[in-house]
């Protein structure tokens, strides 16, 4: 079994904070980092005794900075800084010192000096039962790619001398991970797990400012981690993580997701190097089969009000229970208007919402010994709504997934509802994406929910703009695209966004888009229905006419029906919003021809047509 670590730089809080997070989370050990000891008041021999109470191993010490090719009195200056480190390391009880290249101006280049330095290095710490290991900083001043560090770790050749891997050094300079295979696994003194999001930014900024936990940015990990393996390294895997939003948010959540990620990330390289691990794999098919609504018994006319409005018919109603079903193509929404229970204390908390996803795998209790593996809370049978013994797992901002055979979906509604009303549209409708608000704490964390417990694939991120600040949105898919989730998160207190997690008390999904064949024939039906549609303004069509070359007849179309429309090199798509219900959530609906986005280049008109709502009753 791997142990896994975290440096205590990736965690808010005083140290004593950060170690009891990393135990609780259930670490093997942690990376005690040097700042974080020098501002403690706690004695290195006091920090040992908490460890052991925790039951944490001290995995690293580190960083030891500006070490090889010092000139003149330097050198002996850097060999006097490490012989104290090295003592107070045997007072914390760390065996293992990190050593980062230099960056220093007064650096020497020179490789036999820096390869004499190490070997020195390697001697004193021999004497001290401790190994050092050389980590390559992207932004070395001389050593600044692992081939090199390696290179030099192998010309020392001194048994105390090793080489640390840290993927971002890797991965952010894009050199490649099979040339780990020159690397014997006993040679690497230890390794750091990070991801960031695809930023062409400065190294050190990006590094120290915008790295995050494996599964939650954009760089391949999962083989860096691979190609580790292979080389045989049976050491720790631990994370290292410099992200402006860790430091600001509670290092329990913070180190239990990184756990998630480890495991996810560990899970991930298994299956690429063809073994197959005990835990299952994200599922091959996932799709929403319904969305369930948690609303006060006063509510429930207007919203199947709504409902009828778009379209749908009330097609069930529950055996036992005040909930019924509405179907339209192929969608199934549900109202939940239960007087106690799970719907109606979510309704309590959160007002009319979004209380409850269904979801169709091919094998529900294999994805729910998965988010078992990867902690993700189950919910008890007999706490959530109905008698149906699926599986059921804590999602966003306390609303529910529903994990369903694809095998026992009809059974399933059968059993529960007595048939009602005919569906009125016949169209093939379906769902095209659930699109959720998040707090911008949690933002990577439901990343990392959907991406590793789904196997969800990252789209780019898109920055959009409202009328009253920028929302970040991320795009996540399954492999065939019949799961689709967007993630919104807003810092801008006045943006949609920023105001539905207010009133939401918390994040949870705020629009559904549903899918339809032709959009424009969509339209004419809602306007007959008395549908409330989103109303957009006429500069947006003058301009959508002048980029895309569009005729007048099809410009006036669109205009009429307020349809958004946008073009990528692959295909076309169609948007139309309707209004939202009590000022929570709304609808899309969407003409998706071979299109991969979701539009983000309409956001900001959209928002603001929302925002011309926002005092309006
Ligand atoms: O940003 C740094 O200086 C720094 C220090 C130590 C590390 O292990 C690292 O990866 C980066
Ligand atoms: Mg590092």
């Amino acid at each position: 079994m791997t142990a896994f670590g975290i440096a205590t730089v990736s965690l808010s809080g005083t140290l004593e904070e950060k170690l009891r997070a990393a135990a609780a989370a259930g670490y093997d050990g942690v990376e005690i980092f040097e700042n974080d000891l020098i501002a403690s008041p706690l004695r290195p021999r006091a920090v040992r005794a908490m460890l052991d109470d925790l039951g944490l191993a001290c995995m690293l010490y580190q960083p030891f900075r500006d070490f090889e090719g010092m000139p003149g009195a330097l050198r002996q200056r850097a060999m006097d800084r490490a012989e104290a480190k090295f003592d107070l390391m045997g007072e914390l009880g760390a065996d293992r010192i990190l050593v980062c290249s230099n960056c220093s101006p007064a650096a020497l280049g020179e490789r036999n000096r820096i390869v004499a330095d190490l070997h020195e290095l390697g001697e004193r710490a021999a004497a001290h039962g401790i190994i050092v290991g050389y980590e390559a900083l992207a932004w070395g001043r001389h050593i600044f790619d692992h081939r090199d560090a390696w290179a030099i770790v192998e010309a020392v050749d001194h048994p105390n001398i090793g080489i640390i891997l840290d993927s971002f050094h890797s991965l952010s300079r894009g050199i490649a991970s099979d040339s780990i295979r020159a690397i014997p696994g006993d040679k690497i003194a230890f390794v750091q797990l990070a991801d960031a999001p695809r930023l062409d930014m400065d190294l050190l900024y990006w590094s120290r400012h915008f790295r995050n936990f494996p599964g939650q940015g954009g760089l391949p990990v999962s083989d860096y981690v691979a190609e580790i393996a292979r080389t045989g390294y049976n050491g720790p895997l631990s994370l290292e993580i410099f992200n402006d939003r860790f430091r600001g948010w509670s290092p329990d959540l913070i180190a239990a997701d990184g756990l998630r990620s480890l495991r996810h990330v560990e899970d991930a390289a298994e299956r690429l190097l063809g073994r197959t691990p005990a835990v299952p794999a994200p599922p091959a098919t996932v799709r929403p089969e319904f969305v369930e609504f948690a609303v006060g018994a006063a509510d429930v006319p207007a919203l199947e009000q709504m409902f009828r409005s778009i379209g749908f018919a009330r097609t069930g109603v529950h055996r036992a229970k005040a909930v019924t079903r509405w179907q339209a193509g192929s969608v199934n929404l549900v109202i939940n208007a239960e007087p106690a229970g799970f719907g109606h204390d979510f309704a309590q908390k959160h007002g009319a919402s979004i209380c409850a996803v269904g979801l169709a795998v091919p094998d529900r209790d294999a994805v729910a010994a998965r988010a078992t593996y990867l902690g993700i809370d189950s919910v008890d049978a007999d706490e959530a709504p109905g008698n149906l013994a699926l599986p059921t797992l804590r999602g966003i901002g306390g609303s529910l997934i529903y994990l369903m055979n694809e095998a026992e979906i009809s059974a399933v509604w059968d059993m529960e509802f007595v048939p009602g009303d005919a569906a009125v549209d016949a169209e093939p409708l379906c769902i095209d994406h659930l699109a959720a608000v998040v707090r911008t704490d949690e933002y990577l964390s439901w990343q990392l929910y959907w991406r590793s417990l789904f196997g969800l694939e990252q789209s780019l991120q898109s920055d959009v703009i409202d009328p009253s600040g920028l929302v970040l949105s991320q795009p996540l898919k399954s492999a065939d695209g019949a799961l689709r989730v967007t993630l919104n998160a807003s810092d801008a207190a006045g943006t949609l966004s920023a105001r539905f997690v207010d009133h939401n008390v918390g994040g949870g999904y705020q629009h559904i888009a549903l899918a339809t064949g032709n959009l424009v024939d969509k339209a004419a039906r809602l306007a007959a229905t008395g549908a409330d549609m989103l109303p957009i303004g006429d500069n947006y069509y003058d301009d959508l006419a002048a980029r895309f070359g569009l005729d007048p007849a099809t410009r006036d179309q669109l205009r009429a029906a307020h349809i958004l429309y946008d073009a990528d090199a692959q295909g076309e798509y169609r948007q139309l919003y309707s209004r939202a219900f009590h000022k929570r959530f709304f609808f899309e609906f969407v003409e998706r021809c071979a299109y991969e986005g979701y539009g983000a280049a309409n956001a900001g008109v959209r928002l603001a047509s929302q925002e011309r709502f926002r005092t309006a009753q």
